[in-house]
């Protein structure tokens, strides 16, 4: 399968639409978190190639601009062509580096597809805005112009989707793009920069350098031709990365973790709930930023939710994603394994009750790979760790409550504001929690993941800076607005000066 699907073993950096070795010659081995196996030799790049990458950019960033926007989206359009035609190729190697299972792969590389198609859609538009001037024989108008160089720096668990949340809108407008893909999933990277060299993206205009955050990340927000850094990854390194874009007072969007929960009011439908709960807390063995790992369950339906919860989580296999039966696949590596099973230790030590799961699997079929059980905690208090911090694993805390207002004070006590949700009949109080609910996205009547691609995707407090991924929200981390105003009456005509 592995020889098939990667033609090559050792990936190598695109620069100036060329494949590079990186300069200092290092690679590291990425392996498939299911069955240990290596897939390919990744760059671990320095400075040199971060440079050549960003000068690259700067020099294709000038005539990019210039090309008519609605030809820049006629290569995005081509873009989600190819990907649709390699559709399961690249979902099957997404499931081979990445761990997720085969059709959660699909679903994300399907986002990226419409991420092309909806952004290849926005070359025709860019709107701006015309305004009435204050003067007589004078136009005014503001419009977006490409910030451009920017520095994309991505993370392991939706290695493609977020590169086009973040690459597209930026390309469509004028920008041209150094990229960071995680050095754990550098396999849809290389396959996407292959598919904008094959769509006839002019050469320079995406780069994509391999290598650590700690060299090439830094090294780009180093770099003073990058002008725009849009992150997403963990609340340590992203306000790290604030704070020193800050310093050098560089744009920065950041996407960071989060702390989901889903709201079972006494009233909802108990099926869907579990479904739901199921799907968005287990589904990528939790390694989603929007994952449900809180339930905040009225007390009346408590005991009821915690039965049906376990007799599903039975069903549950694991295993390699790549096998279609299987619905929860690997940790991505040893380190995510070893932070879960420490919160298995706090869980406990706080005192709160476990129902299943909060073991690791090495026997048989799992003896190669890095798989935990679904795992179910109940009596949990809000102020427990195991209730507050992101786990990043197969893990929910039941916490029992009495009422909408204390299920919506406890979603919004943590310190990430991502996703959260509520299953209830009742229209008022579903109205009460979307409105009071302090998340940037909010479901009802459906579990916390799921976003699409045309809404603004981002969260509140500790999960970012105010910005947005996705939707037309995006084009605002790549473009900067800029006012014109043309004076068509032959004369210097001064406003601010008041002529009365
Ligand atoms: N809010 C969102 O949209 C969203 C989406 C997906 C994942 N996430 C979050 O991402 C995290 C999981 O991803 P991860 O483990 O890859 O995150 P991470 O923060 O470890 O790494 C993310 C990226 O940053 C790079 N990086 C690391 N140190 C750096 C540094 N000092 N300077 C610059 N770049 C550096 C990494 O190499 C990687 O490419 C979770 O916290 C998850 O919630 C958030
Ligand atoms: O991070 C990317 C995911 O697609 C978001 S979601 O979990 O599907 O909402």
């Amino acid at each position: 399968m592995t020889q098939k699907l990667i033609q090559v073993e050792k990936l190598q950096n695109f620069i100036n639409g060329k494949w590079y070795e990186p300069s200092n010659r290092l690679h590291t081995a990425v392996t498939n978190p299911a069955t240990m196996e290596t897939l390919v030799q990744v760059p671990l790049s320095g400075l040199e190639d971060v440079k050549a990458a960003a000068e690259a950019a700067k020099k294709a960033q000038k005539n990019w601009a210039l090309v008519p926007a609605p030809q820049r989206a006629e290569v995005l359009f081509r873009v989600g062509m190819l990907m649709k035609e390699r559709k399961e190729t690249l979902s099957q190697l997404l499931t081979m580096e990445n761990g997720k299972v085969i059709e959660e792969a699909r679903g994300e590389v399907q986002e990226g597809i419409d991420m092309a198609f909806y952004m290849a859609g926005e070359g025709r538009r860019l709107f701006g805005q015309t305004t009435p001037s204050e003067l007589k024989d004078k136009f005014a108008m503001s419009v977006r112009s490409p910030v451009g160089v920017v520095g994309i720096i991505t993370p392991w668990n939706f290695p493609i989707a977020i590169a086009t949340w973040k690459s597209f809108p930026a390309i469509v407008a004028g920008n041209a793009v150094v990229w960071k893909p995680a050095t754990e999933t550098p396999i849809m990277a290389y396959e996407l920069a292959k598919i904008f060299e094959e769509a006839g993206l002019p050469e320079g205009v995406i780069n994509v350098v391999f290598g650590s955050g700690s060299t090439v990340g830094e090294a780009m927000i180093d770099q003073e031709i990058i002008r725009v850094i849009s992150f997403t990854g963990s609340n340590s390194v992203g306000r790290n990365i604030a704070s020193k874009c800050g310093e050098r007072l560089k744009k920065v969007s950041l996407e960071m973790g989060g702390k989901n929960a889903v709201i079972v009011m006494d009233d909802a439908d108990l099926s869907l709930a579990v479904e739901g709960i199921l799907w968005s807390a287990y589904g990528t063995s939790g390694q989603r930023c929007t994952a449900c790992s809180r339930v905040m369950v009225h007390k009346d339906v408590k005991e009821e939710l915690e039965e049906r919860l376990q007799k599903e989580i039975a069903k549950l296999t694991i295993g390699n994603g790549l096998d279609a039966s299987v619905k929860v696949g690997p940790i991505i590596n040893q380190g995510g394994l070893e932070k879960i099973k420490q919160y298995m230790k706090i869980g406990k030590e706080e005192g709160a009750t476990l129902l299943t799961g909060g073991f690791t699997l090495e026997e048989g079929e799992h003896a190669s790979g890095h798989y935990f059980a679904p795992t179910l905690f109940t009596d949990v208090a809000p102020s427990m760790r195991i209730a507050k911090e992101e786990i990043f694993g197969p893990v929910v805390s039941l916490i029992p409550v009495e009422s909408l207002e204390e299920a919506i004070e406890i979603n919004n006590s943590v310190e990430y504001g991502l996703s959260s949700s509520i299953f209830t009949r009742d229209v008022n109080k579903v109205f009460t929690a979307q409105r009071d609910l302090d998340t940037g996205i909010v479901y009802i009547n459906a579990g916390t993941t799921g976003a699409e691609i045309h809404l603004p995707f981002g969260g509140t407090k500790g999960t970012g800076n105010g910005h947005r991924d996705s939707g037309l929200a995006a084009l605002d981390v790549f473009t900067e607005w800029k006012s014109v105003y043309v004076d068509f009456s032959g004369k210097l005509q001064r406003a601010q000066i008041d002529v009365e």
